[in-house]
């Protein structure tokens, strides 16, 4: 799948990447020829004005959605060369996702809906039940394992969709606005939830965020303006394994 033994192989590579909006005689360029690389075990943030294009970068170079230029590789193959089936399954077995709106199923319990991207590429539900549960345990939910996503705070449901998330070990994790519509405590635990995975686990992670503390936080920040990337620059937070940030040098992209 990626190259697990190699922390600092790119495992995702973005080339020329463009994608046009058109809605009858009306069309937006979203993503204007974008380069981009991110190497296994990195923390990346993706910062800029609303309509710059994150939330566009984020559907497009995870395959979510189609593109009108260039070539997304992960783990070595192309997205945008497989049929719909092909890409749908690499994404369910290479990608786990975090948006702001939790998506979890309401009527599933949490260790439910956190079996499920388990369950969907085919893992033994025993199996699949008991690394579910080991997930929430990690979240700190271990205890709220059978609780509805009613039950739950916005902060506890954001957990569990980062346990469902991370729960299948994906190469790769994309959050979009993952701790928009919590408060600044809750905000702050998912933050550092999703740093230790990324520290102790090597977890690569592509985080949309209008927030700066969490952008300063990542190990790496990417700032877009109009649909392309206009600066690309470590944060001085290091990445797991002490190699420093996920860029080598600030610098200015595209
Ligand atoms: N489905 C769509 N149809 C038409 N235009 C769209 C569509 N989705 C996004 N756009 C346009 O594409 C551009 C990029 O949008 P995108 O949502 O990626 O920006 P963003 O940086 O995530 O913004 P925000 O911070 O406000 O969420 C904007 O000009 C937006 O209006």
């Amino acid at each position: 799948m990626t190259n697990a033994s190699d922390p600092r192989a790119p495992l995702l590579v973005a080339e020329g990447v463009r994608k046009v909006y058109r809605s009858g005689e009306v069309s937006v360029l979203a993503l204007d020829d974008l380069d981009l690389t991110v190497r296994a075990g990195e923390l990346v943030a993706v910062m800029g004005p609303s309509g710059s294009g994150k939330t566009t970068l984020l559907n497009c170079l995870s395959g979510l959605d189609d593109i009108d230029g260039g070539r997304v590789l992960v783990g070595g193959r192309d997205l945008f060369a497989m049929s719909d089936h092909e890409r749908t399954e690499h994404r369910a077995r290479t990608m786990g996702f975090v948006f702001q709106s939790y998506n979890l199923i309401p009527v599933f319990s949490a260790v439910e809906n956190v079996e499920l991207p388990l369950l969907l590429v085919g893992t033994d539900p025993a199996e699949a039940r008991e690394r579910a549960l080991e997930m929430l345990g990690r979240v700190g939910l271990g205890e709220r394992a059978a609780h509805r996503p009613n039950q739950m705070s916005g902060g506890e449901q954001q957990r569990v969709t980062v346990a469902r998330a991370l729960v299948a070990r994906p190469a790769i994790v994309w959050a979009d606005e993952p701790t928009g519509n919590l408060d600044t405590a809750m905000a702050v635990q998912i933050m550092d939830l999703l740093r230790e995975l990324n520290r102790t686990d090597g977890q690569t992670i592509v985080l949309v965020t209008h927030d700066p503390a969490i952008g300063a936080s990542a190990g790496r920040l990417i700032r877009m303006r109009d649909g392309r990337l206009v600066e690309d620059a470590p944060t001085g937070v290091p990445a797991p394994g002490g190699g420093g940030g996920g860029a080598p040098a600030a610098r200015p992209a595209g």
